[in-house]
């Protein structure tokens, strides 16, 4: 689905971003990137949709090679790679809905976009990725007026009505309290079986990687220097990731617990909303009291 081949990233300025990376990430998997800080996370991350263009080597995503000078083809990219921020990024003085339909936007002419006359059929797709993500009365309310976590949730809403074959998150917790980053990854988790998304997190937390992870990359200087299953990012490996001890603050926000017995923990609880079905004869767009 990703590939990497000998990639490499040079700032302007000649720092070396990335470092003859090389990678395979298949369809459907949910990683977790971890490294200290400056190790490189966003922009592998970023060169993925083209945000930060790679310098040499060669990176595929689905069937395309990516060139990043290609502008047609970036914004072909980008409407299959969805990307979710730590600071959510959300246009605040416009609804929820308004906002959820801007991931519509490269499937709509840019004069309907302009003009916020989305189709019928989009804003369906809106309403049921607001469903899915458990906020669908917010629908009609200002961006603004919502939460740090359920604003979260309206970009995830918002990549999701993009359709895409591939989520990029970084740091999408880092702004929230532990319990609502608990909620947001779950919900990322779950979009991700669910839907077959492939999924690509940057996480400061060790319990976080280790708790939603299938497979851990560790960064440092731009380089892979560890890759493997998430029963293998141990203390001791990711300690060869940081090349120091782990602290408290490595594992969790505020709570200090040991890492192996995080890795050791069972599933988190399941708290999304039900999205299947749900109990309710009543259609996403009817529950938003449209
Ligand atoms: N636009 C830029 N120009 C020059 N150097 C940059 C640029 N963006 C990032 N860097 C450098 O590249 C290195 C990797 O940065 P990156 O943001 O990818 O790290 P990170 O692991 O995501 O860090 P953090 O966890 O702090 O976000 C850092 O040393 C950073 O200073």
């Amino acid at each position: 689905m990703i590939r990497f081949e000998n990639v490499d990233v040079v700032y302007p300025g000649g720092f070396p971003g990335l470092k003859k990376v090389d990678l395979n990430i298949e369809a459907g998997e949910f990683v977790v990137i971890v490294g200290l800080s400056g190790a490189g996370k966003s922009t592998l991350i970023r060169t993925i949709n083209g945000l930060v263009p790679y310098t040499s080597g060669t990176l595929t995503v689905g069937d395309e090679v990516v060139d990043p000078s290609s502008r047609r083809q970036l914004r072909r990219l980008r409407s299959r790679v969805g990307m979710i921020f730590q600071s959510f990024n959300l246009v605040s003085r416009i609804s929820v809905l308004s906002n959820v339909l801007v991931g519509r936007s490269s499937q709509t002419s840019s004069w309907r976009s302009l003009l916020g006359w989305y189709r019928a059929a989009d804003k369906e797709i809106a309403f049921q990725s607001l469903e899915r993500v458990g906020i669908v009365e917010k629908a009609y309310n200002r961006a603004s007026a919502l939460s740090g976590g359920q604003q979260q949730r309206v970009a995830i809403a918002r990549v999701l009505a993009q359709d895409p074959e591939v989520i990029l998150a970084d740091e999408p917790v880092a702004s929230l309290d532990p319990p609502t980053a608990h909620q947001v990854l779950q919900d990322l988790r779950r979009i991700n079986r669910e839907l077959g998304i492939t999924t690509i997190v940057n996480l400061h937390h060790l319990d976080m990687a280790r708790r939603y992870a299938d497979r851990v990359i560790g960064m440092r200087g731009g380089e892979v220097v560890f890759d493997g299953p998430v029963e293998a990012a141990t203390d001791a490996a990711i300690e060869g990731v940081y090349q120091r001890s782990l602290t408290a603050e490595d594992v969790a926000p505020d709570a200090p617990v040991s890492v192996d017995e995080a890795l050791g923990a069972e599933d988190g609880p399941e708290e999304g909303p039900e999205v299947e079905g749900g109990g309710s004869a009543a259609s996403p767009a009817e529950r938003a009291g449209r």
